[in-house]
């Protein structure tokens, strides 16, 4: 029911439900009196018929019995007519009565003859004058005179009737005549002669012979042949109930009395009977019709108040459906087997189950598989948590998006006996929980590679340890980073550096299970977990995979970008029982990896520490020398071969502590790239060489100065205009600066390192190609950059005499380099035999021990008086 708040609401559905209630009310009442005026019709309908009937047998009756007594007065009068006629028409009694009275004749033929064989009470005989001539009474002669007591006005009729007869054959008519209280039968007939001649001689009028009967003598005769009961003669009509009167007249009409009789009416006494038995039907019927009338209106007001109740509930079911329709929420029930009954149209709609019957749509199957098992432990706790906490679940529609919502159970218990349903209500979540997981995959992801970032990164590795702990199975940590990816960004930009890192981390990624975790850490780092059986060969397998997936060329925007990586591996539980142990190891190898030349893979070991210890102080103490003038420069002389002549110098750096001892450059040049301190570094050796060289030549030492220049200070932007300061601040002609450069560099093939070599190019400056044969191997680069000078790798010179295979490489590396018009130098010259080998295969210069270490310039005093001597 709805509550107060609700009650209001539908005024105009509970004026309609009223106004439906009042019809319905009518309608019943209606019912009602129809029911009792077809009861009553009925009932009167057949007591009518039935009276009908009855009134109709009984009048059949009546007159079937009058018929009767009829029939039997005519039988009565017509025999005593018959017999008046017999005595009448007999000569015998004109002769014995008429003519002569004879007493003997009449006593027998008469008198106590005729009382006795016909029961006539009296006779009378009329002379032609209708004057009494002769009468009896009771068989005996009686006074004539006074007709016996009967007026003549009664009887003359009858008489008349007779006297009109024909002669030949006379009639005898009867009629009845009153006389005091006493109804008679009278029969009268012309007196004729028997023999037709006499009576028509005889002529008119005739005497007439009346028989007259006293009707109580044939009364009984009458009502027993004709079944009359209580047969009586009256003056009046019998007034008593179930008695019939019948008017007897005389011949004039005048109504002489009734004769009554009792008579059984059937149709009564059945409609007696029937009424008998229909009142108390009647009765019956009337009070079943008021027990129903009662009853309808209990009945009527139990279905007002159930139809009022039902209205109500229909109204109070709307309005709650339309509430759960209307509400912002998905309300939907189940049942106890998690069959979805009941489903609002918000859930309909969100869901796409507009067209559809939600109707047994499963609860497990509504959420996303992802979700099932969590519902149905969800749905289970529902059945016997009381305060049940919601929980969110992914619920794609029917369109296959997913939305999220977050569900609330509670159950429902109709009924004790009954099985509970169960109510869900949810919230659409789906735009927080879009917000929450940009949120988290912002917090958790890299934006550039859309790999793990350290954050989430850590949470797996601290997971992967608890799992390898608990599984007794081994993990690994690798650290991988790209080699010199810092020359990307300075070299080609910022843009061409995120397009390689990228296009590395799908590599990466490519190169792993999906099981495992590939992360970036931060530029150009990136970190893999590996979970894998101890022992397994996996790990190496995958650290080499990456290693080669990175080697293969990147095809950026306006080049192709050769890369290297390097990866340092710590292993768990060897390595490290912590996050912090594993990756500070790993971190150590991927160092140890880097110095060790890059472009390749190292496990961790202890003794790796050590070193990173001694390199990071190698670090710090880099810095502070470059900053304190530690740094100082030694030359080797450069020779013409041919000429045996010095034609120029290297410069080389040194690094002097102020302990007095000496650091060497393949100790502190690597360190100084790693980080980037070989820019200042170059820039210091370069100016100090150009330095120097301007001393010589104002000298009159016309010397030339190779120096070398690492990638990165060729990457920086202030190289070229460092260098034509130099050349400018220590006035020296560009022709006589040579600067070195490895082949390394020549691997990033980019526009921008080109067009700086070309600039150098430009001013005069010679290049050189540094460690010839050990690094790149494409040569086409000798062709496309402006180099002028190539410089055969010691290694090569080491074994020339005694390998011919470096004999043979050498040989054809001066031959390739004329080939291209490029001057070669031969290194580590240490031999007189060398320096014979490179005279005769056309090497123009040698650069070794042979010639002369490198020093400090004083002591190249002795070289610059030979050289001094030979201009
Ligand atoms: N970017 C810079 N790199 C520099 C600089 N100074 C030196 N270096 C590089 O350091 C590496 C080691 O140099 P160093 O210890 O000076 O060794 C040089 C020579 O002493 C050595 N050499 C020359 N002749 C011989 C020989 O006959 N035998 C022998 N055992 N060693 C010899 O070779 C080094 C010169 O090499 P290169 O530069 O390739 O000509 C070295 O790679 C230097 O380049 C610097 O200022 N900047």
């Amino acid at each position: 029911m709805p509550d107060s708040g609700t009650a209001n609401k539908p005024n105009a559905i509970n004026a309609t439900l009223n106004a439906e209630g009042s019809k319905l009310a009518g309608m019943i009442r209606q019912l009602a009196l129809s029911f009792l005026w077809v009861s009553v019709g009925f009932i009167a309908i057949t007591t009518m018929l039935l009276w009908h009937f009855a009134d109709t047998v009984d009048k059949e009756k009546i007159e079937q019995s009058i018929r009767a007594t009829e029939s039997q007065l005519r039988r009565v009068g017509t025999s005593l007519a018959v017999q008046t006629r017999d005595f009448a028409w007999w000569d015998a009694s004109i002769n014995n009565l008429i003519n002569n009275q004879n007493e003997d004749w009449l006593n027998d033929n008469f008198r106590s003859y005729l009382v006795d064989s016909f029961g006539l009470s009296m006779v009378l005989v009329l002379d032609v004058k209708n004057q009494p001539f002769y009468a009896e009474s009771g068989g005996k002669k009686a006074p004539a005179s006074d007709y016996l007591g009967f007026s003549p006005f009664m009887l003359q009729p009858l008489i008349n009737k007779t006297q009109a007869s024909p002669l030949a054959e006379p009639q005898a008519y009867y009629g009845f005549v009153a006389r005091d209280e006493e109804l008679f039968l009278v029969a009268a007939c012309a007196i004729t002669s028997e023999v037709p001649e006499q009576a028509v001689a005889t002529g008119r009028p005739r005497p007439s012979l009346l028989f007259i009967r006293n009707f109580n003598e044939v009364r009984s005769d009458i009502a027993s042949e004709a079944g009359l009961l209580d047969f009586q003669w009256s003056k009046t009509i019998s007034a008593k109930e179930g008695y019939i009167s019948l008017p007897i007249a005389d011949e004039q009409g005048n109504i002489l009395g009734y004769l009554t009789w009792a008579l059984d009416l059937p149709g009564r006494a059945m409609l007696v009977q029937s009424l008998q038995w229909a009142s108390p039907l009647l009765l019956c019927s009337l009070l079943l019709a008021w027990v129903i009338l009662r009853r309808f209106r209990a009945t009527f007001s139990k279905v007002e108040s159930i139809t009022l109740e039902t209205a109500l509930l229909k109204n109070s079911q709307q309005y709650f459906q339309s509430m759960a329709d209307d509400a912002p929420v998905l309300i939907w029930e189940t049942n106890y087997l998690a069959e979805v009954i009941y489903a609002n149209r918000r859930f309909k709609s969100l869901l796409g189950h507009e067209s559809g019957s939600i109707k047994k749509l499963s609860l497990f199957e509504l959420v996303d598989e992802r979700d099932r098992e969590v519902m149905r432990a969800f749905f289970e706790n529902s059945k016997t948590d009381k305060n049940p906490k919601g929980h969110e679940f992914r619920v794609p529609d029917s369109k296959g998006q997913t939305n999220w919502l977050f569900v609330i159970c509670a159950q429902h218990l109709v009924s004790s006996d009954s099985e509970p349903s169960y109510i869900f209500s949810a919230n659409d979540v789906t735009e927080r929980k879009a917000i929450e997981q940009e949120a988290w995959y912002r917090a958790n992801y890299d934006e550039l590679t859309q790999l793990p970032n350290r954050s989430l990164f850590q949470n797996r590795l601290s997971q992967g340890l608890k799992a390898s702990a608990r599984n007794k199975t081994s993990c690994a940590l690798m650290f991988i980073d790209i080699d010199h990816f810092k020359n990307i960004n300075d070299s080609l930009g910022h843009s061409a550096g995120d397009q390689v890192l990228q296009e590395a981390a799908k590599r990466i990624r490519k190169s792993i299970r999906e099981t495992d975790t590939a992360a970036r850490l931060g530029g150009d780092e990136f970190v893999l977990l590996l979970l894998a059986e101890t022992g397994s060969p996996l790990f190496d397998q995958v650290a080499k995979r990456v290693l080669n997936e990175l080697s293969k060329p990147f095809a950026l925007e306006h080049n192709e970008v050769y890369l290297s990586a390097s990866i340092g591996i710590a292993m768990y539980p060897e390595d490290g029982d912590s996050d912090e142990r594993l990756m500070m190891n790993a971190d150590t190898a991927m160092y140890h990896a880097k110095r060790a030349g890059r472009n390749q893979l190292s496990y961790y070991a202890p003794v790796m520490n050590a070193k990173l210890k001694a390199t990071l102080q190698m670090e710090t103490d880099l810095r502070k020398a470059i900053n304190d003038h530690e740094l100082f420069l030694v030359y080797q002389p450069i020779f013409n071969v041919r000429h045996q002549a010095m034609v120029g110098v290297e410069a080389l750096v040194r690094w002097r502590k102020p302990d007095g001892s000496m650091v060497f450059p393949d100790e502190f040049i690597p360190v100084a790239e790693q980080t980037g301190l070989i820019v200042p570094l170059g820039d210091y050796v370069l100016e100090q060489a150009c330095k120097q060289l301007q001393q010589w030549h104002k000298k009159g030492l016309d010397l030339s100065m190779s120096v070398n220049v690492s990638p990165a200070q060729l990457r920086d932007s202030n190289f070229i205009s460092l260098l034509q300061n130099c050349l400018k601040h220590y006035s020296l002609n560009p022709l006589k600066i040579q600067l070195e450069l490895t082949e390394q560099i020549f691997i990033e093939n980019s526009e921008e390192l080109v067009s700086s070599l070309d600039t150098i190019a430009n001013m005069g400056v010679h290049l050189a190609i540094d460690d010839f044969g050990t690094g790149y191997s494409s040569l086409s680069y000798l062709q496309k950059l402006s180099v002028d000078v190539l410089k055969i790798d010691k290694s090569f010179m080491d074994a020339v005499l005694s390998d011919t295979e470096s004999a043979m490489l050498v040989k054809a590396m001066i031959a390739m380099a004329h080939s291209l018009n490029l001057a070669v130098v031969a290194e580590g010259v240490e031999s007189q035999e060398q320096q014979d080998f490179l005279a005769t295969e056309g090497c123009e210069r040698g650069q070794g021990y042979f010639y002369g270490r490198p020093v400090e310039p004083e002591q190249l005093a002795p070289y610059f008086s030979d050289y001094l001597a030979t201009i």
